[in-house]
């Protein structure tokens, strides 16, 4: 009694081709089973909810919040229940109640962050006017740097130069890891006894996983340093940063499996940094890249965006969070843009935790639960010209912003929706600002630019690499 569909292969499965997207998979399979269909993926059984309202209701159902048990997804919690993003159960309502309450506090979505992002941008913009006008350039790692920064701040009361020898490497550790993730480390996450059966030289340095453990203990060394330096450094009565924030928690909680791994280290300490830096950063800059992108390909919206800023902004400050009412044109800009984008085009995996009935269909405990969200950004009974980049897709008749869509869902829905969105929104507002504030976007003379990915994209759908000339305007 699972929803309409196939198991497929004995072993494989229905495995997706990875010569078309992950989403035209799905439409394919949609046609012939309806809005929800069973399908599988090695080992893994496989709901896939196609439809809006079935995927805020299935979101919302208290036992499908759990996760897969993906190697890459536990991979940085060593295999353990640990942090938000991977974790279930009484850890993840802890530690998320937890990471809500203090990024709250730190002013996510509130003004008392603006001048932190406001530096970083102004950095940003600084640092592209002095290498990149007047000429094709890649918008290449100094973006990751300054938005990796914010979380630091957030985190550990700490910035990099744009320059600095660490962060570029962290940046460039973190970009590995996505490319390594969605490569060929695919087949171990649907084939989890592959771990076991292959021989280490195979799954080190074919499939990378070397690269991985290599990477993981690397940023773990450096989030342990920062977490020592917090600890001979902590004032109870004046707490800096969400660190001292979680080492207070964790002295006044009894609590065993909250905040500390079993094993009593500082598991849970480093899978909720590392939760903050992979979800809060490449996000964020991988949007900017393609915010920059669209604006290069649509010269006449780009214009409109300078029309808005040059109306409202005087041009010896940065545009501020006060501004934004009067700029509903650039948020709705920046909506489209996580529209046709996608970026997560199938969210993060859900899982069942226990037996489910759903809509009349029997799910059983450990069944991946997947949400297509490109497909309800590409639904024509949402949107008016779902494969175009249409900003109006956002205004009311009376041109106000109306950011609550049916059909949109970049940040996912429900009890595990992205807990970053206010902060994300901001950042993404301030960023692209300050950016298009200061310069023209074009593409290089004689080239067509494209919006087009690398269908093996399935978790994190980035544009290819591309150059722009930048134009200063003042
Ligand atoms: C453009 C930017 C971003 C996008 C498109 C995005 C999207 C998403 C999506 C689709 C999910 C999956 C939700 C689910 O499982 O149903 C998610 C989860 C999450 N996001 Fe974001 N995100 C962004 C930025 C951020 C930022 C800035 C942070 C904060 C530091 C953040 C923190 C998280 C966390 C901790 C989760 C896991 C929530 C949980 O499992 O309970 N995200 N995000």
């Amino acid at each position: 009694r699972m929803p309409p569909g196939s198991f497929g292969w004995p072993i494989l499965g229905e495995l997706p081709s990875r010569s078309i997207s992950i989403t035209e998979h799905f439409f394919n399979l949609r046609k012939k089973r309806g809005p929800i269909f069973t399908t599988k993926w090695g080992s893994h059984r496989i709901v896939v909810v196609t439809d809006y309202n079935l995927i805020k209701k299935a979101f919302n159902h208290p036992d499908i919040q759990g996760r897969p048990a993906f190697f890459t997804f536990d991979l940085f919690t060593h295999f353990k229940n640990a942090g938000v993003i991977g974790s279930h159960g009484s850890v993840w309502t802890e530690n998320r109640r937890f990471m809500l309450r203090h990024l709250r506090d730190l002013g996510m979505g509130k003004t008392a962050l603006e001048d932190s992002i406001q530096q970083e941008a102004e950095m940003l913009v600084d640092h592209l006017d002095k290498t990149c006008v007047g000429k094709p350039a890649v918008m290449d790692v100094f973006f990751n740097c300054a938005v990796v920064n914010i979380i630091w701040q957030m985190l550990a009361s700490k910035r990099y130069g744009l320059n600095d020898e660490v962060m570029v490497r962290y940046c460039t550790r973190i970009e590995e890891e996505m490319a390594i993730f969605q490569g060929p480390m695919f087949l171990v996450d649907v084939f989890p006894w592959l771990v076991k059966v292959l021989p280490s030289i195979i799954l080190n340095k074919v499939l990378q996983a070397e690269i991985l453990y290599r990477n993981r203990d690397e940023i773990h060394l450096m989030f342990k340093q920062v977490i020592d330096d917090h600890m001979a450094t902590l004032d109870p009565n004046n707490p800096r940063d969400v660190i001292d924030q979680l080492l207070l928690e964790r002295a006044h909680r009894d609590a065993p499996d909250y905040l500390t791994a079993e094993d009593g280290s500082e598991l849970d300490f480093k899978s909720i940094m590392g939760n903050m830096f992979s979800a809060g950063s490449e996000t964020i800059t991988t949007t900017l890249r393609w915010m920059i992108l669209y604006m290069a390909i649509n010269p006449e919206i780009q214009a409109k965006v300078h029309k808005c800023l040059d109306e409202v902004v005087p041009k010896d400050r940065l545009p501020s969070l006060n501004d934004r009412n009067q700029l509903q044109y650039v948020d709705a800009v920046l909506l489209e843009v996580l529209r046709v984008s996608s970026l997560t085009p199938i969210s993060l995996l859900h899982a069942t935790t226990a037996d489910v009935t759903f809509e009349g269909y029997d799910i059983p405990k450990g069944t991946v639960v997947l949400a297509c969200a490109e497909m309800c950004h590409r639904d024509p009974a949402h949107w008016k010209h779902p494969d175009k980049f249409y900003p109006e897709h956002f205004l009311d008749n009376e041109g106000k912003l109306d950011g609550k869509k049916e059909g949109f869902l970049p940040f996912s829905i429900g009890r595990r929706q992205c807990l970053g969105e206010s902060l994300a929104r901001m950042e993404l507002y301030l960023f692209s600002t300050a950016i298009l504030q200061r310069f023209t976007i074009e593409p290089p003379e004689g080239v067509v630019l494209s919006t087009e990915t690398d269908p093996s994209q399935m978790q994190h759908r980035a544009p290819k690499p591309y150059e722009v000339v930048l134009k200063r305007r003042m």
